[in-house]
């Protein structure tokens, strides 16, 4: 069984120059548990999984495994696997020669690599050269390098990302299983919806700041319902949902957003009211549209990011 900790970043602050790429961010990932790192493009995911594995130096702040700084760990290779979007490969290489190089530079045993090979399904692609494996052989091929020292701690940059359905069902069940075994997981991804079936434990960043951190149903569970909705007589539609404890949004495609009532609600609200309505659909309760109300890059549409926010039971960071 590996030796799993957690991993602890802790007021995180990186600089390049004049950019903030991430600023004072803190979470945590647990054993056993698959924890996403997610945001957009650009948000700081990547500084942030590169400064905990010691490819980039803290302005401020900290990022270790159980207290213990990656450039400090004993026996690092046996610690922890990472997979970084930026990892190349040799494209004349095989995948196994790959994985020879990394075990021998490791100082692993040269059955680790057979067995990774077995452990992602690549045996029989092993002799082929890497520069003519799909997107998805080189993912699986990451973290076959990733996981060569057994390590009970695994750091992923956007595994999932460019997985056709059926490989995004295999990465998925596979890092259930590592985590099963009692590994500390932690996987970034820019897409919620590719990962939602996989996480326990979300962080999500943007503009290189934490916005939210807890479990998965702390997203969807917090967030205000909202209910497109319209009638012929739209002033008496709006009067009789406000009175009902209904905020009345600018119109969405021409038609009212009525916040913080669900559908059943402003159904039975204008039903009571006898007012025969023309349209009703919930809006934007799926988890990516969440998500992206989350993370929306224009900072000023605070009024979505604020109240969805602040209606969390997770701990928030505004
Ligand atoms: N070496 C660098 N020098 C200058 N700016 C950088 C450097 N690395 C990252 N940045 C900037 O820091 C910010 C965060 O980038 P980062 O790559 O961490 O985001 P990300 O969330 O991983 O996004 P992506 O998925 O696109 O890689 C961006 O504005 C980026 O341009």
């Amino acid at each position: 069984m590996p030796t799993s900790t957690p991993i602890d970043i802790r007021a995180l602050t990186k600089r390049f120059g004049a950019i903030t790429a991430v600023e004072n961010v803190t979470f945590s990932a647990q054993p056993g548990r698959v924890t996403g790192f997610l945001g957009p493009n650009g948000a700081g995911k990547t500084t942030t999984l590169r400064v905990l594995l010691g490819l980039a130096r803290a302005t401020s702040g900290t990022a270790t495994f159980g207290g213990t700084a990656y450039a400090a760990l004993d026996d690092p290779a046996r610690r922890v696997g990472a997979s970084l979007s930026s990892d190349v490969f040799h494209p004349g290489r095989s995948g196994r020669d790959h994985l020879r190089v990394l075990q021998i530079a490791a100082g692993l045993d040269a059955e680790r690599v057979e067995a990774v090979l077995r452990r992602v399904g690549m045996s029989d692609a092993a002799d082929r050269r890497v520069g003519g494996y799909s997107l998805g052989m080189r993912q699986r091929l990451g973290l076959a390098a990733a996981l060569l020292g057994d390590p009970g701690v695994l750091v992923l940059d956007e595994p999932i990302n460019g997985l056709d359905p059926a490989g995004i069902t295999w990465m998925r069940v596979f890092l259930r299983e590592l985590a099963a075994e009692g590994r500390t997981i932690l996987l970034s991804s820019h897409v919620l919806s590719e990962v939602a079936q996989t996480v326990d434990d979300v962080v999500v960043i943007a503009r290189g700041r934490i916005v939210m951190t807890g479990a998965l149903d702390d997203l969807a569970a917090g967030v205000e319902a909202r209910v497109r909705v319209d009638a012929a007589d739209r002033a008496a539609l709006s009067a009789t949902l406000t009175a009902a404890g209904a905020r009345i949004d600018t119109p969405d495609h021409g038609h009212l957003v009525a916040t913080g009532l669900d559908a059943d609600a402003v159904g039975r609200a204008a039903l009571a009211a006898g007012i025969p309505l023309t349209l009703l659909a919930p809006l934007g309760d799926d988890l990516e549209s969440i998500f992206l109300r989350l993370t929306a890059d224009d900072a000023a549409a605070t009024d979505t990011t604020t109240d969805a926010s602040s209606a969390f039971a997770g701990e928030v960071a505004a």
